[in-house]
């Protein structure tokens, strides 16, 4: 079984797909997060994201397990992430990993959670559920603001604003794997439902998905 959650920045799939793989006990992939890792570790050694080289090579060493003390969660991370997503080789040496989280999730888990961009459409195109996630941009840049404002008093929700944007609008113009909800996915938008609520709708998809599969 694989759930396959993507959608915009902030929309809240993270949350969901935390959710979701604690109530059916699934392993749950961030896929955010190898992005940001391999952004992290070139912005790491002072270099250029946008140099395809350098990337790639992040890409191609990146270990998750190594960016335990990486803080990989901040705004200049994330545009960064976008940045480096965009290049083809960079994606195809993160693919791989994805997939066989998929096919074979850790620790023996009877099924998979991934959230991203491309999970329907490209990682696992044939995902039992798929759910594309989204939510106001004005809606997500305040839930963001919230999240980063306490270790940050200085951000500004109108420059959080701006940036999500332009990573939105980077990662579904990219010509590879661009961000896009698949063609069988459900349409999930949060922006007036309470994290409860967002996780109940989801979950009465999925068990009907589950029903109907037997
Ligand atoms: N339905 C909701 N109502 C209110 N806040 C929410 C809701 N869903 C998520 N949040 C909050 O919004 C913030 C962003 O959520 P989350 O990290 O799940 O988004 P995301 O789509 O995974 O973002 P990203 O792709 O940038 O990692 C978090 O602080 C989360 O607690
Ligand atoms: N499947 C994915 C997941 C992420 N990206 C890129 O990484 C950036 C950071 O992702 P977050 O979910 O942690 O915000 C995102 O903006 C994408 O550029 C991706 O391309 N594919």
């Amino acid at each position: 079984m694989v759930i396959a959650l993507d959608g915009p920045a902030a929309s809240g799939k993270g949350t969901l797909a935390r959710l979701i793989s604690e109530h059916y006990g699934f392993a749950h992939l961030d896929t955010g997060t190898l992005y940001r890792g391999v952004a992290w570790l070139v912005l790491s050694e002072n270099a250029d994201p946008t140099d395809p080289v350098l990337a790639t090579n992040a890409a191609r060493t990146f270990e998750i397990e190594k960016l335990a003390d990486a803080d990989i969660r901040t705004k200049e991370v994330g545009a960064a992430a976008s940045v480096v997503a965009a290049n083809s080789d960079v994606r195809s040496a993160l693919l791989d990993f994805q997939r066989r989280f998929a096919l074979k999730p850790p620790q023996n888990a009877v099924g998979a959670v991934l959230d991203g961009r491309d999970i329907g459409t490209v990682v696992c195109p044939d995902a039992t559920v798929k759910f594309f996630v989204t939510a106001s941009p004005k809606t997500r840049a305040h839930r963001r603001w919230l999240e980063l404002v306490s270790g940050r008093p200085e951000l500004q929700e109108a420059e959080i604003y701006k940036d999500l944007l332009e990573r939105d609008a980077r990662d579904a113009a990219r010509d590879d794997a661009p961000m896009a909800a698949a063609d069988d996915a459900e349409l999930l938008d949060t922006t007036h439902l309470s994290i409860d609520a967002a996780f109940a709708a989801a979950r009465r998809v999925i068990d009907g998905v589950f029903r109907r599969c037997g």
